[in-house]
């Protein structure tokens, strides 16, 4: 059930001292047994539990539960919980959604259909501005609000009060920042529909909007808004005036009571409401830039970190794990294809029991029956329970969720007398949790903290979980009695550090931050607000990344908020699962359909239980093809960032439940989501870029369990085809012939010189922002006539910290390299040139001289990874020629050439991009070579001498 499979030749757990001793990974193909692991008594116990099946309790531990501690559930009115809980298992079996089949799931599904059918442009619903109350927790029904003017309408109380004498000072001032508030609101309303913005909380909702400017994050940015807000009323009302008439209906504001609003509670309240905005974000784009561009302009309340010491480092290495000899811990990572870079020192652990873990929480992984940790928790535990910052990538499905959260209830736990200060009854104090994660997708927050439901019930801690889409005042009102760990998206994270000044929630004394599925953290929608949230935190904090796929592109900015990271990457940054068979069909967009009937017909014939994600690209095809299915007899619900958060909710909850097997979702559903018997995927349209097609398909095939994906390509899409079979030919995988046809295609094209190629996700994100950024130095530089300003931005930053990366791959940095190594710079000398013409050849390529280095160096080089990383990165082609001389040897004449890599490429940056990744490598390289010889007691590192 659980057996490891290895096609083509490719790398998997199974292949692996951890998979051989791993029931988990690979119980069945443990033929050779070596030294160390029959000294482990802890391997003795493995080996017995290999007999054993694996029963994972886990989700019926969580749905048996409530996701929220039942303290919190108890103070919520039925409907309330309603939205956290999925439904009891009670509930299923009488649901008549089960018992039905098509009628019934039609009405549910058009039901969740009609929710998301809001018209895009509707102004009737963007220019009603009244926060939804704390009390309604129906976003289906638009709020009846009189039509107030607001200005007439302040006049008349404050006159009002003013003759009645209950003005007095303080209350004017707070009269004052009322009415200024509300100006701002009102006009940040209006400012932020003539805006076009980028950032979003939520991973699809950024498909159904423009991009084209960051309005965003910096301090000195709050003043030109004041001013512009001052300065602009007229504007304003002029704006409002036309809107109100271009859509038949006036502007309705803020209630005159809230705008009066004298206590403290109010206050929030106000605040409440103005974030409450946001609950209904997703339903309409327009709406949701609006509330984007409100929180970008947001700052977040400074506090004074934290300063008190805590103690980062847990970890004490077993005697097991410290008898164990280098080339065995060697050995071990390079059959796993282990890449480690950084401040790295500890070695993996092959058992639970050799992290040193307190009984308690080692008594929660029992529970979970996972009898031995997966490579990347061998492989990160040990580093994170040291203290050290960490990026992790390891494949979908391999368990990082676990490596992250086992060293952060460490910490939790560890820091009990401050922790006691985060269970608080006083609303006047601000909740300060000790542990944050963070994540793209509402889904993958909820998932997450409900696998904190063991630890939350059994050490008596807090959570809360908050995300956009939920009314905030429930979310205001659990942070309000203190937590220990929030996990949220990084939107409402915002608006929640901004409620009444920071009053309600702040991040000084954040000791563990996550922020899971890193890459889309960074991606163009989150970063502004991601690193405005890091920035609140304690700078003393600990960091941890984890991701499937992180392109090399995001790691700059990833450094920006980590601390001498140490990078540890299983396999290779986006491969697919070796467990998921991929398959896929060139057809026309019109033979889709019978081919997903047929495609559904087949897998429901041979496994009736197993569920089924379909991608498609828009929301409005989701909808579609959910309801074509359901006419079908294939009971179906759509799910996408335009749907009401609750439905979005209960449709996971449905599928993770088994009331309902098939979704079709838009990316929304691609990152992390972890569902059983998830056995099939089918990429209807096919994703645009490599990193969603890894996540897609990831959603099966997890925790060692075969999966199945389908994804259809249409003879147009010849760049995906092109993407794909990269990724194929880096998984080790076949590659269909249509397929490659498809994909050749696009590199004639490439070749000619007919299309650009942007690779990937990083593409689509990061390369964009670097295109903005570059356009506003360019409108810079015109402004002040060729003087780009004095003041130092964020752009500059991102240059400075660009211009510090192509430093360190410098030619200085190799040679300087080189000669700490005792290597000659001649020994691997470029050689650029022309390729000569044929149809094979290239148009520019290089030769990189790789014989004489150390064979550690060498391998490093050239290893499937790294070649990987700079085919993917750079679209060349890289080959090893020429034979191997060992030293002082050299070819005679007539002889193959000394061994070297040919990289070719379509441009000369191409081949020289890829040039310096590799001696970035090689860098590396040579630097582990002198590591490893230091730690040896050698002189650290004569040619040839190490190896
Ligand atoms: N040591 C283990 N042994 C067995 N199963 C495990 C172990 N650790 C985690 N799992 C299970 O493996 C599955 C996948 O884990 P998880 O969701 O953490 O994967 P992931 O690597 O985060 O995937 P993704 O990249 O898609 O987010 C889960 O069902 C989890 O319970």
């Amino acid at each position: 059930m659980y057996r490891g499979n290895n096609r083509g030749g490719g790398r998997n757990y199974s292949d692996s001292n951890y998979g051989r001793k791993n029931p988990y990974w690979n119980p069945n193909h443990g033929q050779r047994e070596d030294n160390y692991y029959n000294n482990d008594p802890y391997h003795q116990n493995n080996t017995y539990q290999q007999q054993q099946p694996m029963r994972s309790t886990r989700y019926s531990n969580h749905y048996n539960s409530h996701h929220y501690d039942d303290r919190l559930n108890s103070q919520r009115s039925p409907t309330q919980n309603h939205q956290y809980s999925s439904p009891s298992p009670a509930t299923h079996i009488t649901s008549p959604y089960r018992q039905t089949d098509t009628s019934v799931s039609t009405s549910l599904s058009n039901t969740t259909t009609s929710n998301s059918s809001t018209p895009v442009h509707n102004f009737q619903e963007v220019t009603n501005i009244v926060p939804s109350s704390s009390s309604s927790l129906n976003h289906n029904e638009p709020k009846k609000i009189p039509t107030v003017d607001l200005k007439k309408e302040r006049l008349k109380v404050w006159k009002m009060k003013k003759d009645s004498g209950t003005v007095n000072k303080p209350s004017m001032m707070k009269f004052k920042s009322n009415a200024s508030r509300s100006k701002k609101l009102h006009h940040k309303k209006v400012l932020s529909l003539k805006s076009n913005l980028f950032s979003e909380d939520d991973e699809d909702s950024t498909q159904s909007k423009s991009a084209k400017t960051d309005t965003s994050v910096d301090g000195d940015k709050k003043d030109d808004t004041n001013k512009e807000i001052e300065n602009n009323d007229a504007d304003i009302d002029s704006v409002v005036s036309l809107l109100a008439k271009s859509t038949r209906n006036s502007v309705q504001t803020v209630p005159s009571e809230s705008v009066l609003a004298e206590d403290e509670d109010d206050l929030i309240m106000e605040e409440e409401q103005e974030v409450n905005d946001s609950d209904d974000e997703t339903k309409d784009p327009v709406k949701l830039l609006q509330t984007i561009n409100e929180r970008n302009k947001k700052l977040i309340p400074e506090h004074d970190p934290n300063t008190t010491p805590f103690v980062k480092s847990f970890y004490q290495e077993s005697e097991f794990i410290k008898n164990l000899k280098d080339s065995e811990v060697s050995s071990l990572r390079l059959r796993d294809g282990i890449v480690i870079r950084g401040r790295h020192k500890t070695r993996p652990v092959l058992t639970w029991s050799q992290l040193g873990l307190p009984s308690s929480l080692l008594g929660i992984v029992e529970d979970m029956s996972f009898d031995t940790p997966t490579p990347i928790q061998c492989e990160t535990l040990p580093s994170i329970m040291s203290g050290l910052d960490l990026i992790g990538i390891a494949k979908t499905g391999s368990g990082k969720t676990l490596a992250f959260l086992l060293p952060l209830f460490r910490q939790i736990l560890s820091n009990e007398l401050s922790r006691s200060s985060t269970h608080h009854n006083n609303k006047n104090q601000s909740c300060e949790p000790v542990a944050l994660i963070m994540t793209p997708t509402r889904e993958l927050a909820v998932q997450i903290f409900k696998e904190c439901d063991p630890f939350f019930k059994k050490f008596g801690l807090r959570g809360a979980c908050c995300y956009g889409g939920q009314p905030i005042n429930q979310q205001i009102g659990e942070l309000k009695k203190g937590c220990d760990l929030i996990v949220g998206t990084p939107g409402r994270l915002i608006d929640l550090l901004c409620v009444n000044g920071g009053r309600c929630l702040n991040f000084s004394n954040i000791r563990y931050a996550v922020l899971d599925e890193a890459d889309r953290m960074f991606d163009l929608g989150f970063e502004p607000q991601v690193m405005k949230i890091m920035k609140s935190l304690r700078p003393d904090r600990q960091t941890v990344m984890f991701s499937a796929t992180f392109p090399p592109k995001m790691e700059a900015l990833a450094k920006k908020i980590l601390h001498n990271p140490v990078e540890i990457m299983i396999g290779a940054r986006n491969l697919v699962n070796d467990s998921i068979k991929q398959k896929f069909e060139i057809l026309n967009d019109d033979e889709k359909f019978n081919k997903l009937l047929q495609v559904l017909g087949e897998f429901k014939s041979k496994d009736t239980k197993g569920k089924v994600i379909i991608f498609a690209d828009t929301q409005d095809g989701c909808d579609k093809l959910a309801t074509q299915l359901v006419s079908r007899g294939y009971p179906s619900i759509s799910l996408h960032g335009g749907k009401d958060q609750v439905d979005r909710d209960a449709t996971i909850s449905y599928l993770k439940d088994g009331i309902i097997d098939i979704i079709v979702a838009t990316s929304v559903a691609s990152r992390g989501l972890d569902i059983k018997d998830l056995n099939l995927v089918v990429n209807y349209d096919s994703p645009n870029h490599m990193e969603d097609y890894v996540h897609r398909v990831g959603r099966t095939g997890r925790a060692g369990k075969e999966g199945e994906s389908y994804t259809f390509v249409t003879p147009a899409q010849d760049k995906a085809a092109h993407d794909i079979v990269k990724l194929l030919e880096l998984s080790n995988q076949p590659v269909p012939d249509k397929l490659a046809e498809l994909a050749n295609k696009f590199r004639q094209k490439l070749q000619k010189g007919d299309v650009k190629y942007s690779s990937g996700f990083s593409g689509k994100g990061l390369e964009k922002l670097q295109a903005i950024r570059e356009e506003h130095r360019k409108l810079e530089k015109e402004l002040f006539d060729g003087d780009s300003g004095s003041g130092s931005t964020d752009d500059d930053a991102q240059k400075q910290d660009d211009s510090t990366t192509d430093n360190d791959t410098s030619d200085k940095a190799t040679a300087a390299a080189v000669a700490n190594s005792g290597i000659s710079m001649d020994d691997f000398k470029v050689i650029y040139g022309m390729a000569n013409s044929g149809p094979e050849s290239s148009s520019y390529h290089a030769k990189l001289n790789i014989n004489d280095l150390p064979q550690m160096t060498r391998w490093h080089v050239t290893n499937r990874e790294s070649m990987g990383k700079v085919i993917e990165m750079t679209s060349c082609s890289v080959t090893t020629k020429g034979r191997f001389y060992p030293a002082g040897k050299s070819p005679a004449e007539g002889e193959d050439p000394k061994l070297y890599l040919l990289i070719e490429g379509e441009t000369d940056s191409k081949v020289r991009e890829a040039v310096e990744m590799f001696k970035e490598l090689l860098i590396e390289g040579l630097k582990q070579v002198k590591d490893s010889a230091n730690a040896k007691g050698g002189n650290g590192g004569g040619k040839y001498t190490i190896y």
